[in-house]
Order: structure tokens, then C-alpha cells, then sequence
């Protein structure tokens, strides 16, 4: 059964930040928010957990293996070397997406996203190590099918984004509500899914759904692990065995 810890990685008071004392250039706002995605992307995955962009100013990460001490070390990390501070709220459970309402609700809880006087908050609780389990963890990596073929090289550049957004933005809907699910746009034609137990009909189901809504056909390959790193590594895995039988679903469940 899994068992997902997510953390919601908020930037302290950013929305008044971006224009005190007046507007600031909008390229420095995007190299700062992305190189922040970079550091804390970098310093979650170097632990096995994932990070994942979504509005940048609200990230959404998978930190099984990480505990309250490593939430606090990236806080102070970043507080010393960022002209912003975050603030974190930690949840788990066998849903993902009640994971992520639980940890939402710590930080609303603690104040407003643009309250100035909360700053760096830290709530919520991890699973702690002895509690941890091979299975804890279900990711499904889903890429468009032959992308390359029928849109890179096919479309203009942007028509090909509509195409793939298109894709993206039904799954991550369907996957939110008919399978408690949560969807990220991971770049190229590659969206990574945070699952909890959920069988091949189910995915079977998924793809048709996406396929008859928007007309973007999809493969999934599916891994599970004690972390995200683990659980991704592994469907990376049975995606490769997709694209190699040309089959739409593959599981591969990695219990190392
Ligand atoms: N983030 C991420 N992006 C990937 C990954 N694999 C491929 N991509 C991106 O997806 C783009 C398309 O690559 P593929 O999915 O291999 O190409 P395709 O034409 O769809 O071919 P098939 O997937 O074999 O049907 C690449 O340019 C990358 O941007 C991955 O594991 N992670």
C-alpha cells in the first residue's frame, strides 16, 4: 500500500516581493524562480525525492527519505542564499492528492501565502524511517507516442506545445479526479504521475480517456519504491520496455 509523503514548498510572501518597490524586470523574476527550482530540485533528489515546478512560487515535492531536519537545512539554505525565504508543509498518506490538501492546509493554517509576518514555517510530519516500506512510493511516467514523428518535426513549434499541453491537461484533470492522482509536466513530451495503488486497467482507462477527449494517443510505464527516485527509476524502465514491444502499459515493480 503507499504510503506518500508530499511537501508543499512555498515562497514567503512573493506576490507583494515582485513589485515592492515597484515591479521588478520580469527575465530576473524567471532566472531567480527557476534557479531556485534548480537548487531545491537538486538538494530533494540528491535525498531520492522528486520535485516538481508547478507555479514555481508553489512547488509541490515527493520526500520520502527526508526528514524534519533536512526540510529545515533547505529552509536555512535557501533563506541564506535567496532574496526570498520558504515556507513547507508536510503530509502523507495512502492518496497523494489528500496528501498534498493535508499539507496545504498546515500552511494555511500558519497564514496567508502573502501574510509578512509568516516566514519559514515548518509543519506537518514525515514518516519516520522504521515505518518506511519498498512499496511506499507509486510513479507512472507517461510520454506522448511518437511525438517526434507526428508533431516536432511535423508542426510549428507552438502548435506542437498546444498539442502536448492539450494532452497534459486532460490527464492531469482525469488523474486528479477519477484516480486520485497528481500530474506534472516534466518537460519535452513527459508527464510524471504520483499515484497511489492503481492496476494496468486503470492506466489502460487513462490513456483511452485522453485519447478519445483531445486525440493524443499516450504510453505509461509504472514503477514502484521505498522513494520517488526509486519508483521513477523504474517506470523510466517500463517505458523502455513500451517504446520496445510496443505495448501501451507496462508495470514494473522495484522493490530494491
Ligand atoms: N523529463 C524528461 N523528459 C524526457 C524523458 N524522455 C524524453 N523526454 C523528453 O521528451 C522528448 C521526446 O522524446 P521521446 O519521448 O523519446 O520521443 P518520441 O518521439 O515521443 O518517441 P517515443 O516516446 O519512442 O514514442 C525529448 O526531447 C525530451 O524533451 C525523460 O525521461 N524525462
Amino acid at each position: 500500500m503507499t504510503n506518500t509523503q508530499v511537501t508543499l514548498v512555498q515562497i514567503d510572501n512573493y506576490g507583494p516581493w515582485t513589485v515592492t518597490p515597484e515591479p521588478r524586470r520580469e527575465a530576473d523574476l524567471q532566472t531567480m524562480q527557476s534557479r531556485l527550482y534548480a537548487d531545491i530540485s537538486q538538494f530533494v533528489g540528491n535525498r531520492g525525492g522528486y520535485t516538481f515546478f508547478t507555479r514555481f512560487d508553489n512547488m509541490i515535492a515527493v520526500t520520502n527519505g527526508l526528514d524534519r531536519e533536512d526540510h529545515a537545512l533547505l529552509q536555512e539554505s535557501v533563506g541564506n542564499r535567496y532574496p526570498v525565504t520558504l515556507s513547507l508543509g508536510i503530509a502523507t498518506g495512502t492518496n497523494p492528492v489528500q496528501a498534498l490538501a493535508d499539507a496545504t492546509a498546515r500552511l494555511q493554517e500558519a497564514g496567508s501565502a502573502q501574510d509578512k509576518h509568516r516566514r519559514e514555517c515548518l509543519e506537518g510530519r514525515v514518516i519516520d524511517e522504521p515505518y518506511r516500506a519498498d512499496d511506499d512510493i507509486q510513479i507512472a511516467h507517461f510520454d506522448v507516442i511518437n511525438a517526434t514523428g507526428n508533431y516536432t518535426d511535423e508542426l510549428n513549434a507552438f502548435d506542437t506545445f498546444i498539442e502536448i499541453e492539450q494532452g497534459y491537461a486532460e490527464l492531469m484533470r482525469h488523474m486528479r479526479y477519477a484516480h486520485d492522482s497528481l500530474s506534472f509536466f516534466v518537460g519535452g513530451d513527459n508527464v510524471i504521475v504520483v499515484c497511489p495503488d492503481l492496476e494496468a486497467d486503470d492506466y489502460e482507462e487513462a490513456l483511452g480517456h485522453v485519447e478519445e477527449a483531445v486525440d493524443v494517443e499516450m504510453q505509461v510505464g509504472v514503477g514502484r519504491g521505498k522513494s520517488a527516485h526509486e519508483a521513477g527509476f523504474a517506470a523510466k524502465h517500463a517505458l523502455e520496455t513500451c517504446r520496445a514491444d510496443g505495448t501501451r502499459v507496462e508495470l514494473e515493480w522495484q522493490t530494491a
